[in-house]
């Protein structure tokens, strides 16, 4: 959301100018067909922290991105300083007993608006939110409030379908494999709930898919591409030091036991 869009106050509300239909058509004409890159790293990540995060934004628009995905008030800020591309906005927050945590209440919607966010991603599942407040209502009352482009974080291909169908823009793969629907995934999006999610929800109801998830190679990003995905997201193999070093730890160790295997033989 641009300043003018934040109003003089700084605050967004209903009354305040909001993005009209052509600037959000923009940001998402920007974000069609590129890479979006998840600049995020939790607290006790060695790169924790709103100076990190900018700086990694800033690597990922040197190599070409498109759009980055960010998390919290604070980084959402800084990215949107250091470099000229659409932010994806969430605000992850953890409520006792509540399994959804991306952008779960009104609260962290507006910390993410507040900030700058471009596009709000939230969950899109219809799992219970921390106020009880079902998705739908929390869909109206963001659309009361912002006109931002708004997108869905689902787990399933029914999901998708259900936050098409809600009227969210964007659909993404988000949550596939980490809900009860779908088992949990390694190295590589399910290319089958890929393929079918963007026959549903872009096919059938002509919603654009982001496939956002355990991509971690620059073909499998393609691939979802050549399926027809709106936009891919891609995270940890981009900006997430430890978890590619583990990968490699990984594989050397695997060669050294295959080695050491040979030579008792
Ligand atoms: C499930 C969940 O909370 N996903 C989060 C969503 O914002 C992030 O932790 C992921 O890094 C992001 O989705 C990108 O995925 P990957 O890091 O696999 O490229």
């Amino acid at each position: 959301m641009s300043d003018a869009a934040r109003g003089e106050s700084g605050q967004p509300g209903p009354t305040d100018r909001q993005p009209g239909v052509r600037e959000r058509e923009a940001t998402l004409a920007r974000l069609q067909g590129g890479l979006i890159v998840s600049c995020q790293a939790p607290e006790g990540d060695p790169l924790h922290g709103p100076h990190f995060m900018a700086e990694m934004a800033r690597a990922a628009w040197l190599g070409g991105a498109a759009g980055i995905r960010a998390n919290s008030g604070p980084d959402i800020r800084a990215i949107r300083q250091a470099v000229p591309l659409p932010v994806l906005g969430i605000v992850k927050r953890h409520y006792p007993g509540s399994p959804v945590y991306i952008t779960p209440t009104l609260g962290e919607a507006e910390e993410a608006v507040r900030a700058g966010a471009d596009v709000l991603a939230l969950d899109g599942t219809a799992r219970p939110r921390p106020d009880g407040v079902g998705l739908e209502r929390l869909v109206e009352a963001i659309r009361a409030r912002w006109a931002i482009p708004l997108m869905a974080d689902v787990g399933s291909v029914e999901e998708g379908l259900a936050a098409a169908r809600l009227g969210f823009d964007l659909v993404a793969t988000t949550l596939v494999g980490y809900t009860d629907d779908h088992p949990p995934l390694g190295y590589e999006p399910d290319f089958d709930v890929v393929a079918r999610m963007i026959d549903e929800v872009t096919g059938r109801l002509g919603v654009p898919v982001v496939v956002e998830g355990h991509i971690w190679e620059p073909e499998q990003a393609a691939r979802c591409l050549e399926l027809g995905a709106f936009a891919v997201v891609v995270g940890s193999a981009i900006t997430r030091p430890h978890l590619i070093t583990r990968r490699f730890v990984q594989a050397i160790d695997v060669a050294r036991a295959r080695v050491a295997r040979e030579r008792v033989r």
